[in-house]
Formats: structure tokens, C-alpha cells, sequence
């Protein structure tokens, strides 16, 4: 018997979301693979991994990695601050293309003292979102860490990434597009998607298409399957097989 309430109507994913800037994304197609549509249309979740997903969101302290997941996971904001101690953990169930999967989003504390605990459960992602604060050179310019101490604990030939400016909203337009250009150059080396968003206002979807890593196909145990989604406001994307 299924006990499971049905997925709600903006996880049911048919299309990839379009991405953020062409010059830093991960795919640039509309439609998902023909060997995805057909593995679904066969229900062959067993053989194609579609389990769980992990994703791993990291950054300096207070930059909104906490109110990002919020607005994704319940569509709400908070304006004041309470530092993640270790890690917080949510969990979101999506149907892509008829086939049921469910992201882990883990959500990791920026505060120095706290990265010990925190860096314990960066393993096993399937992907590392980086956040930054656009109003904030320094974080941006962290983020390269970031992602080096998360990869430390992942195989970088097996996930993929994603670079986020939060607290768009914060910024006039001639501040960000300033802003942008950097975030840009760093997206591009670091071979991440790149997005802004503002968790206040609900500006912008997050995540504009991920390639299932290898361990996702082969269904490995470490969460294997596919991950995307697409929020209301900053869905973590949708995704694009590549076999
Ligand atoms: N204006 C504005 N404020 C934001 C936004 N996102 C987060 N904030 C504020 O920034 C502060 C920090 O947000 P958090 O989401 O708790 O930051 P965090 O990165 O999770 O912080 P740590 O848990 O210490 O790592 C809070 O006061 C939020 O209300 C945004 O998009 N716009």
C-alpha cells in the first residue's frame, strides 16, 4: 500500500528549466535526453539508479545558505539570523518524467568553528552548491575553498556544482551586473552552474539542469540517482542524461 502523499504539483518535472547565463551553465537544452524518456517511459528505475540524491550546500557564515533552502523546501524567509550548528538536513520528493525520486539537500554551517562537524557529512554528494553573497566580494572569493574541502570528501569527476549569488536584492543593478562579471570568471573555472537569487523576495529559480553523475547511473548506494527538482522560487533544477 502506498502511504506516501502524491508529489506536489511544482515537483512533477517534464521539461529542464531553462539556466541562468548561457556562459556558466551545465546544459543549454530544453528537452531531456531521448535515452532518459525512454529509461522513464520503462520504468526501468531499478536499473538506472533513480533513488535519492544528495546535495551538499556550502559557504561562509550568513551568506543565506539556511533561508535559500528555506525558500525552496517551504517558501518561506526569515530575517533574522540563527547560525546552522553542524548541519540541518531536508528532504524533498519529486516525480521526473513519471519516476519517482527524492533530493537530499544538506545544509551546512558557514561559522568557522563548526566547519569540523559540518565537513562529516559533505561525503556521498551527487552535487556541491556554493554560496556566495553578491553583496560581498570575500565570499565569493571563499568559495573556491568551498569547494576545495568538499571535494575533498566527493569525487570531482562525479558531481556536479553549482555557484549561487544570494541576496540579489540587496544589490542595485548597476552594483550586481559590476558583481557578475566575477562570479562569472569564477563559475567558469570552477566548471559550475551559475545563478543569482534573493531568498527574500523569491527571485530567480536555482538550478538550471544537472547531468546525473556517474554513481547516480550505476545506482551505487552512496544515494545514486538523479538530481534535480524545480522549486517554486529557487528549485534545485532539473536534469539532462547523458549515457
Ligand atoms: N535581504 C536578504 N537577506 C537575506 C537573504 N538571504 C538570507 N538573508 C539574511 O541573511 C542572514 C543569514 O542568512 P542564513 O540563511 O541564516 O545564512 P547561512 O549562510 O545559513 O549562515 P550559517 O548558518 O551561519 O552558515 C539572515 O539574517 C537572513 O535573513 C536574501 O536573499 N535577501
Amino acid at each position: 500500500m502506498n502511504v506516501l502523499a502524491p508529489v506536489r504539483r511544482d515537483r512533477v518535472i517534464a521539461d529542464l528549466p531553462r539556466c541562468f547565463r548561457k556562459e556558466a551553465a551545465l546544459h543549454t537544452r530544453h528537452a531531456f535526453h531521448p535515452t532518459v524518456v525512454s529509461a522513464c517511459q520503462e520504468q526501468r528505475t531499478g536499473v538506472v539508479g533513480f533513488k535519492i540524491s544528495k546535495i551538499i550546500v556550502v559557504g561562509d557564515l550568513s551568506v543565506g545558505k539556511t533561508c535559500l533552502i528555506n525558500r525552496f523546501c517551504k517558501d518561506t524567509f526569515d530575517k533574522n539570523y540563527k547560525a546552522t550548528i553542524g548541519v540541518d538536513f531536508e528532504m524533498e520528493r519529486f516525480e521526473v518524467l513519471g519516476v519517482p525520486f527524492s533530493l537530499q539537500l544538506w545544509d551546512t554551517a558557514g561559522q568557522e568553528r563548526f566547519k569540523c562537524i559540518a565537513s562529516t557529512y559533505y561525503r556521498g554528494a551527487q552535487a556541491i552548491v556554493i554560496v556566495f553573497d553578491v553583496n560581498d566580494v570575500g565570499s565569493l572569493e571563499h568559495t573556491r575553498q568551498w569547494l576545495a574541502d568538499a571535494l575533498k570528501e566527493n569525487d570531482p569527476s562525479n558531481v556536479i556544482l553549482f555557484l549561487v549569488g544570494s541576496k540579489k536584492d540587496l544589490s542595485t543593478p548597476a552594483q550586481y551586473s559590476l558583481m557578475e562579471k566575477d562570479a562569472l570568471k569564477v563559475a567558469q573555472e570552477m566548471q559550475a552552474e551559475y545563478w543569482a537569487v534573493s531568498s527574500l523576495t523569491g527571485e530567480s529559480q536555482l538550478g538550471g539542469g544537472m547531468q546525473i553523475p556517474e554513481s547516480a547511473r550505476s545506482g551505487d548506494t552512496q544515494g545514486g540517482s538523479l538530481p534535480m527538482g524545480q522549486g517554486r522560487t529557487c528549485g534545485i533544477s532539473s536534469s539532462e542524461w547523458q549515457p
